[in-house]
């Protein structure tokens, strides 16, 4: 067993990117730290504004998943020391469990000299959190289109274009993809099946081939959105007209609450657009912050430049190799 720690830097993402539901995601460039240690003792530390509810005995996500990894491999290690700085906000639908469980993975894998492939790791997160293109998108970056059919993953990766920037609106409210699931019918028209396959094909071949001109109507959706509007005020109303203030399309991140639009990098109407989303969000009473924020274009990755004589946290708030 390595005695030493493991570092690694895992991005968030955002699924569905509008209709490809539980199958295209895309990592951001808003990421997770965690170090990990075989110990005689498991004692788990957590930092970040977003920690408060998580919890740090042996039920921890991250504990729990470093396990999976171990007995996958055969391996024996039931004490580790764990510290995790988080700045993904939790329950908002920036994919904050699947970087916990891909982080998670991939340092324990590893702690105990990397015995499980890249792809027994993208196939057990997947069994693990159902929606491939969250975790695909922590584990390998950039766009990913993905499927998960109960048994097995499959997944291509898309180089994001390098003009592409995202706006995000965090409402400050949490909603559990669980619940946001939940509102969710078990069956729906023909129609929103075909609406979806042809949204999200279209989709596909804009990122791929830079038809920025058709995002605006690719990224509609029939299966969830509709659905989940319900449960975020202001959704409708940005759904709706977001474009008409410069975005180049415009969804709900993951499950939610938060919405997310795609942007050109050129475009000269950013502050409008931030704007728009921002006072219609609280024209119905729900405070939220914006963000700008990149495709991330690698996924969860080692860090080898920490520094020893300082603690994890300065290394990763101030030094330039963990933020790069
Ligand atoms: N860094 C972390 N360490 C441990 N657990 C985490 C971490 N990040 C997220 N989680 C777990 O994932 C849950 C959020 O998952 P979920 O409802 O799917 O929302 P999200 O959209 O943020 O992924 C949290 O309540 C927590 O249990
Ligand atoms: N496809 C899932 C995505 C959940 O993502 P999260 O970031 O909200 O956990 C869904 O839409 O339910």
């Amino acid at each position: 067993m390595n005695k030493a720690k493991v570092r690694v830097k895992v991005p968030a993402s955002t699924a569905n990117l509008g209709p490809g539901f539980d199958s295209l995601g895309m990592a951001l460039n808003l990421y997770a730290w965690i170090e990990m240690k075989a110990s005689d003792r498991t004692e788990i530390q957590l930092y970040g504004d977003h920690m408060e509810q998580v919890p740090t005995d042996k039920s921890n996500l991250i504990y729990k998943v470093a396990q999976m990894v171990f007995a996958e491999a055969g391996v024996e290690c039931p004490e580790l020391e764990i510290s995790v700085y988080s700045e993904i906000p939790l329950t908002r639908g920036l994919g904050s469990s699947a970087s916990a469980i891909v982080g998670a993975m991939a340092a324990a894998n590893r702690l105990i000299g990397s015995p499980l492939s890249d792809d027994k790791l993208f196939q057990m997160s997947s069994a693990l959190e159902k929606h491939p293109d969250n975790v695909g998108a922590s584990l390998f970056g950039g766009i990913i289109t993905a499927y998960w059919d109960g048994s097995r993953a499959e997944y291509i990766r898309i180089e994001p274009r390098p003009n592409l920037e995202v706006l995000v609106a965090i409402p400050e409210f949490h909603l559990s993809t669980d619940k946001a699931r939940k509102v969710l019918p078990e069956q729906v028209p023909l129609k929103d099946a075909v609406f979806n396959v042809s949204h999200t094909s279209l989709l596909v071949a804009a990122l791929c081939s830079g038809r920025y001109d058709v995002i605006r109507h690719a990224m509609k959706d029939a299966l969830h959105q509709p659905y989940r509007a319900s449960l975020i005020p202001g959704m409708k109303t940005i759904l709706d007209k977001a474009t008409d203030y410069g975005a180049l399309g415009v969804a709900l991140s993951g499950a939610g609450p938060t919405l997310l639009a795609l942007v050109d990098a050129e475009s000269e109407s950013r502050s409008e657009l931030e704007h728009f989303l921002l006072s219609t969000l609280q024209g119905e009473g729900v405070p939220a912050q914006t963000m700008w924020l990149k495709p991330a274009l690698h996924g969860v990755e080692e860090l080898n430049h920490f520094d020893e004589q300082r603690s994890f946290l300065d290394n990763v708030r101030n030094s330039p190799e963990a933020r790069l």
